[in-house]
């Protein structure tokens, strides 16, 4: 069910640093800065030639990200998105195995306008898990 690693995200306290490291000392190419108020966070995404990083940052009051970011002062990996070819059916085999798929269950328009979804980490070898339609 599960195609290509879409993204690792990593979340971030200081963005435009995270920014320059990634493209100044990494030598990463780096999008503009791009607000997803729909999710509660600025992502901002390194191409690399395989996949991409995204950068998290809280957007707005209740961001998702923010306890995450509490508890990894200096930032930290936070999720991994896999893509899949029908995000329905993939929501669908996933809860009637038990997965908690997580917020009201239908899925949103992530950062590369398709819809996502996430699963709960603790129900994923510790990892939060995005599901990205292909
Ligand atoms: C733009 C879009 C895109 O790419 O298209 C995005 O990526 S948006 C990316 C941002 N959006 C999302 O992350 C949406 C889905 N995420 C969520 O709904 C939330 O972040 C949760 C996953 C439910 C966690 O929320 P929160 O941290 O407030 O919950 P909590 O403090 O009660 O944590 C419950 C337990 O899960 C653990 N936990 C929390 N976040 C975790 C993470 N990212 N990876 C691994 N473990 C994690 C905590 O340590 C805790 O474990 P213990 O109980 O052992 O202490
Ligand atoms: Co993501």
């Amino acid at each position: 069910m599960i195609g290509r690693l879409n993204h690792v995200a990593i979340a971030v306290p200081d963005l435009d640093a995270a920014v320059a490291q990634y493209r100044d000392m990494l030598g990463g190419k780096v999008s503009e800065p791009q607000a997803q108020p729909d999710h509660g966070v600025t992502v901002v995404f390194v191409e690399l030639p395989n996949t991409k990083i995204e950068l998290l940052h809280p957007l707005g009051e209740n961001s998702p990200i923010a306890a995450f970011l509490e508890r990894n002062a200096s930032g930290g990996i936070h999720h991994i998105c896999y893509e899949v070819d029908d995000i329905y059916a993939a929501r669908d085999k996933l809860k009637a195995g038990g997965a908690r798929v997580l917020g009201d269950g239908e899925p949103k328009i992530g950062a590369h306008d398709k819809p996502v979804l996430f699963l709960h980490p603790k129900d994923f070898c510790g990892s939060l898990v995005e599901l990205e339609q292909a």
